[in-house]
Parts: C-alpha cells; sequence; structure tokens
C-alpha cells in the first residue's frame, strides 16, 4: 500500500466522468492523501448525485469546463469516443502549468482528440491503468484497484518531463507500478494482450448464444469452466468498448490478421490429425503462463467478485 505523504502531490484534482476507474481514482488519491482538493464532474446527473452520496469528491460540479478551473490536474476518465469533446470543454479553462491525463485504453487516438484542445501553458500527459474489472459507474470504484498493478505514461517527443514525473509520481501514490512508452507501442501492445481478447469474449459468447442447439440456458448452466472467464469479459461495458475498437482499428486489425492466420493453422492441425502441432503448441503456451506466475506478474485484479450495486449507470 502507497505511504500517505505530508504535503499534497496536487492541490486541486479535477476528476471528469466518476465511473469504475474515475470512482477508483476519488478513492487511491484520498487513500494516498495526494490531492487537497477533488472535484468532480461527470455528463450523468445521476452519477453526480451518487458521487455526492458516496463522499466520493469535496465538490461535485455540472460541466468539465467548471471542473477544470483552477485545477493544478485535471484527469479525463470518460469512455474514448468522448474525450475530444471534454478536451475542447476543459482546455480554455486550464491555468498555467496544469496537468491534463486521462485513462483510456487507445492511446495514439486520444493524443490526436485531445491534444489540439491544450493550450501551450499548460501540459498533457496521457496515461493509462492496466487495472480495471467488467463493472461500471460509481460503486463499482476502490481504493485498492491499481495496487501491485501496471499504468503505463505515455512519453512522446514533446512531452513535458516534469509535468510526466508529477504524473508516474500520481499512479505510484495510487499504488501501481509505472512503465512509460510512446502511444503507438502502447497501441500495438494493447491490441493483442487486452482488445483482441476481448473480441474474442464477445464473440465466443455471442456465438455460444446464437447456436440453436446450444440454449442460453445451458450456456449459464455449464459455464462453471473456462468459458465462465469468457462470460466475465464478455460482460464490460458496450460504451467503452465500442470506442477502444473504432479508436484502435489498424493495430487491432493487424493483430487480428496475425491471429485468423494461426487459428486457421490450428484448424487445419486438427483436421488432419496433427497432434504433434498442437502439442507443440500447448506445450509452449503452458510454459508462458508458467513464466508469468514465476515472475510474479499474475497480478489478477484485486477483486473481480465485486458488484456495482446499485446501478447508476445510465
Ligand atoms: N473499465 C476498465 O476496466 C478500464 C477502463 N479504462 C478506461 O477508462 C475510461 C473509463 O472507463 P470506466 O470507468 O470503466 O467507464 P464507466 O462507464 O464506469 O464510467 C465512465 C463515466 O464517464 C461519464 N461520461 C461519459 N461521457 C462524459 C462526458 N462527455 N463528460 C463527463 N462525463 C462523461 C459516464 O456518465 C460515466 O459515469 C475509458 O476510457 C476506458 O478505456 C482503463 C483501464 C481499465
Ligand atoms: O477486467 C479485465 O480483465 C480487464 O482486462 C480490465 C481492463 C480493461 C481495459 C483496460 O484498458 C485495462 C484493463
Amino acid at each position: 500500500m502507497a505511504e500517505t505523504r505530508q504535503e499534497p502531490l496536487f492541490e486541486r484534482v479535477a476528476i471528469v466522468g466518476v465511473g469504475l476507474i474515475g470512482s477508483s481514482i476519488a478513492h487511491a488519491v484520498r487513500r494516498g492523501g495526494l490531492a487537497g482538493r477533488i472535484v468532480a464532474t461527470d455528463a450523468s446527473p445521476e452519477v453526480r448525485a451518487r458521487v455526492a452520496e458516496l463522499g466520493l469528491a469535496d465538490e461535485i460540479v455540472e460541466t468539465a469546463a467548471e471542473a477544470a478551473e483552477e485545477a493544478d490536474l485535471v484527469i479525463v476518465c470518460t469512455p474514448i469516443g468522448a474525450s475530444g469533446a471534454v478536451a475542447a470543454e476543459i482546455g480554455p479553462n486550464l491555468k498555467p502549468g496544469a496537468i491534463l491525463t486521462d485513462v483510456g485504453s487507445v492511446k495514439g487516438a486520444v493524443i490526436r482528440e485531445m491534444g489540439p484542445h491544450v493550450p501551450a501553458h499548460a501540459h498533457f500527459v496521457p496515461a493509462h491503468p492496466i487495472a480495471g474489472t467488467e463493472h461500471s459507474g460509481p460503486d463499482a470504484g476502490f481504493a485498492e484497484l491499481f495496487d501491485g498493478r501496471w499504468a503505463i505514461v505515455v512519453s512522446e517527443s514533446g512531452t513535458d518531463a516534469e509535468a510526466a514525473a508529477k504524473v508516474r509520481a500520481l499512479w505510484e501514490g495510487m499504488g501501481a507500478k509505472v512503465d512509460t512508452m510512446t502511444s503507438e507501442h502502447h497501441d500495438l501492445v494493447f491490441a493483442i494482450v487486452s482488445h483482441v481478447p476481448h473480441l474474442i469474449a464477445y464473440n465466443i459468447v455471442g456465438t455460444a448464444a446464437d447456436l440453436e442447439d446450444v440454449t442460453q440456458s445451458e450456456v449459464i448452466k455449464y459455464s462453471a469452466s473456462g468459458f465462465r472467464d469468457f462470460t466475465r469479459i464478455a460482460a464490460s461495458d458496450p460504451t467503452m468498448w465500442r470506442d477502444v475498437f473504432l479508436n484502435n482499428r489498424d493495430a487491432v486489425l493487424q493483430m487480428l490478421g496475425r491471429f485468423t492466420e494461426d487459428l486457421t493453422a490450428l484448424q487445419r492441425a486438427i483436421r488432419w490429425g496433427e497432434g504433434d502441432k498442437l502439442f507443440e503448441l500447448f506445450t509452449r503456451t503452458r510454459a508462458i503462463r508458467r513464466g508469468i506466475i514465476e515472475q510474479g506478474q499474475d497480478t489478477a485484479a484485486p477483486d473481480f467478485g465485486r458488484r456495482a450495486t446499485p446501478q447508476t449507470k445510465s
């Protein structure tokens, strides 16, 4: 767990979009004593009301523009599709030296959408926590979400080193381990380790549900197996994931091309009874899993069983 600081890292922190990630940040920032004051906003009046009930912020305002006023740090935690419009609203209200950051699962498109709205006197440091659950909304968040998990801070040629160091310190203060990379590299890596796996889960659950001779009740009844993990992933927020695929199109299509080629090779091996090919692949993948565990990298989300109750998400 992160140490509590004497001096907050930021005086005024604004959180725009208080769903799973925004509310987890609110909890973790509080826990780490990282902000003098937290101001929050959300486009949904129901979410704003729930944020007030949960006491997640010191101040709740109606617009992103208001939240950004006098903020030292603004964290945009909306779905990716909204990030450009949110940045356009925030940009004119960013004070000199203010840092704008985000948590989006795609970085290149977000930088293209948000970047042009950041005034020269402020700094933009995009980021992405590699931690989440299939739940959404302000009730789904918890302070421990980022503990021991990775957070990527994007570093491009124009990134301000001091602002990037503060965003790194923020994530470390919330319990995360930080890596830096370019947005291009980020989008390729997360296409294969996160975006394509989610697409596979959505697809396999959809296929199983559509099969005429496998009723949905059987999908539920027999899902206490590997399939259950797919159903958890396929329960992830539809808006968020639609935006991920629309905004990381090229990298996802590139990885899907490789994936389908390899799948076709497996199909062929099954058709022709090439057991040695199947055995060789399964041996290799088993070693990869064991390597992950040996390196202590198997940091599953702390509490995947958490439920967002009541569900206030619109
Ligand atoms: N869910 C996950 O596991 C992870 C999500 N992310 C990223 O975090 C971001 C947020 O995801 P979640 O917290 O899961 O979503 P969420 O659906 O729980 O919360 C998003 C919130 O943004 C609000 N919102 C939408 N448009 C808005 C606007 N224009 N202005 C203000 N508020 C607006 C919604 O009302 C909602 O409360 C996404 O960009 C996603 O890619 C990153 C890591 C993990
Ligand atoms: O719930 C899961 O298994 C996740 O994979 C969570 C997640 C979703 C999206 C991200 O960009 C990062 C982490």
